[in-house]
């Protein structure tokens, strides 16, 4: 498949470091042995959750936003191979499989202006050609049973998360996004801030849960749009944790009403999460903890078809703390999933 990278042993050897009396969470997990129709060797595989990562930022820049999102699945892998392997973390059910990789896009988008709007229009067609094959990277992993994990990207992302996983079930499929942000603006081209919006007007997303958007950064145009549209909802950050109007928990169980009656997408954006290096950064935002429990919540449910963890954008200064964090939010949800 053009622009799938796939995760080799030789890459697992470079970064796994073993110690004695101690098993590894990457000498446990599975890898394909070649990349010829990757679809049957998957079927034929006994795991349930499938890795792969996004190397890109193209969406971002094409949203006026910071770039970094490209380097989030470098400083996941080599975070997630070296935590334990032990009865809480399950790596025997996973198959890392690779990333998707947008070179010459990416090389393209360092040489256009933000400022000049011919480039946004550029950069946002070369975001459609990523949506093509992260789309059908999706439907084949969901057509195979299995639960994708993704990692990395901008939350343009959610669109191809979206298209795949419905088509791949012949349905549209309801969404829980974790965010400070709606994604949910103009049909405009595409970009990481309307994702959910074309998901929606194309039929790939039936009902869709925005949890903690910020009021500070939603226009008053899109509160009008969201509070129209029955099969959208959404709670504020502020109402939970400023005002405290209402709670985490309540709010959690109002959203999982709304999206679990079908397969849903549990998209986490890391902008949402207090000082995470993101394209959005944020000093007011949830802890780690609360995402944790977020994750852990919804991935324990049944009708969970994937997830997908985006938005962060290490630097080499942070990118040790930013791949432990997303480890962790790998690994609570395959442990919520395991035990129901
Ligand atoms: N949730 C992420 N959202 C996008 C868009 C933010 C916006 O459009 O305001 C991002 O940070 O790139």
């Amino acid at each position: 498949m053009e622009h799938l990278k796939p995760f080799t042993t030789s890459d697992l050897k470079s970064l796994l470091k073993k110690r004695p009396k101690e098993t590894k969470f990457g000498e446990h997990i599975l890898l394909l042995p070649d990349f010829n129709d990757i679809y049957e060797q998957m079927l034929k595989l006994d795991v349930t959750y499938v890795i792969f990562g996004i190397k890109e930022d193209v969406g971002v820049f094409a949203n006026y936003g910071n770039s970094g999102t490209y380097s989030a699945w470098d400083a996941t892998i080599k975070n997630l191979l070296n935590v334990q392997s032990n009865a809480f973390t399950h790596p025997k059910k996973v198959l890392i499989l690779g990333h998707l990789e947008f070179e010459s896009y990416q090389n393209k988008v360092s040489s256009l202006n933000q400022n000049k709007k011919k480039d946004i229009l550029k950069a946002r067609k070369l975001t459609s050609k990523i949506d093509a094959s992260v789309s059908f990277l999706m439907s084949q992993i969901v057509s195979a049973g299995k639960i994708p994990i993704v990692i990395g990207g901008g939350h343009n992302n959610a669109y191809g998360n979206i298209k795949g996983t419905s088509l791949a079930l012949k349905s549209p499929v309801n969404a829980i996004n974790f965010d400070a942000h709606h994604d949910f603006r103009a049909e405009e081209g595409r970009h990481s801030g309307n994702g959910f919006s074309y998901a929606f007007a194309e039929g790939f997303l039936k009902n869709y849960f925005i949890f903690g958007l910020h009021e500070n950064y939603t226009s008053d145009t899109i509160f009008k749009t969201l509070n129209k549209l029955k099969a959208i909802q959404y709670s504020t950050f502020e109402s939970m944790m400023v005002r405290q109007d209402t709670n985490f928990n309540t709010e959690m169980d109002t959203a999982l009403h709304h999206i679990s009656s079908k397969p849903f997408g549990l998209e986490i954006d890391c902008d949402a999460i207090q000082n995470i290096p993101s394209s959005a950064m944020t000093p007011s935002g949830f802890s780690v903890n609360k995402a944790r429990a977020f994750v852990n919540h919804f991935g324990k449910q049944d009708n969970v078809a994937y997830l997908h963890i985006c938005e962060a954008a290490p630097t080499p200064e942070t990118e040790t703390q930013v791949g432990k964090l997303i480890t962790y939010l790998i690994t609570d949800f395959i442990r919520a999933h395991e035990n129901i």
